[in-house]
């Protein structure tokens, strides 16, 4: 089976790859399986820049293709944070629960209407002999009140798709990967790489 190497400890993203490349035939690797590859220091300025970070250093670490995603949720009234931030807003050990309540003190006072956001994700592949590729997906959202929902990760349970009429939290996996920002910004990376791809193992 082919195989895919994704630069990412968090396992929350890792669950997503694995439902979202299964499909396609490939197996997912990623830094879960090679626990003795240290954190990468995410020191860009944009998604792009520190989804570029972490796909070009583990692709010199390891010598093969890498795809990286750096994600994150954009708060209008916030003006765009957490953004880049959004996995240690609340603080350094990436707590997804104190970073909710922090987002939800925050617009405390935001009324309905001002309450727009969107998920960005970005996805880098480096090759050990050519030059990387960046791409990205969004999806448009409202920041609910309160939590709705238990699955998916991170900022999900306050998150509110309005075509669907849920929070991310409360759609089933599938649904989630047809319309997030990873599962966008995948289908715009299928497109770049259809040519080449067969060729990853
Ligand atoms: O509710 C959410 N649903 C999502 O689908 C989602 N995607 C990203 N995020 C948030 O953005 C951070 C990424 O930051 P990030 O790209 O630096 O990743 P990370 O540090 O967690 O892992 P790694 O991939 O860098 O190893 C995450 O921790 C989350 O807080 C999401 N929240
Ligand atoms: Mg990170």
């Amino acid at each position: 089976m082919k195989s895919v190497l994704i630069a990412t400890k968090n396992k929350g993203k890792a669950k997503e790859f694995e439902q979202m490349f299964q499909p396609l035939g490939f197996e997912v690797k990623t830094l879960l399986d090679f626990e003795e590859i240290e954190d990468v220091e995410e020191n860009g300025a944009t998604f792009e820049e520190n989804a570029t970070i972490k796909a070009e250093t583990i692709s010199k670490k390891t010598g093969q293709v890498v795809v990286a995603d750096d994600s994150g949720l954009i708060v209008d009234a916030l003006k765009g944070a957490p953004g880049i931030y959004s996995a240690r807003y609340a603080g350094l050990e990436k707590n997804d629960e104190a970073n909710i309540d922090k987002v939800l003190k925050e617009l405390n006072d935001t009324p309905e209407a001002e309450r727009t956001a969107r998920f960005y994700c970005a996805l880098a592949v480096a090759f050990p002999d050519r030059e990387t590729m960046t791409v990205h997906g969004t999806c448009e959202g409202m920041i609910l009140r309160e939590r709705r929902g238990h699955n998916g990760f991170g900022y999900d349970p306050i998150f509110f798709v309005k075509d669907l009429g849920k929070s991310m939290a409360e759609l089933d996996p599938e649904q989630k990967n047809q319309i997030s920002h990873r599962a966008n910004a995948l289908k715009n990376l299928e497109k770049i790489l259809s040519s080449f791809i067969e060729g990853v193992d």
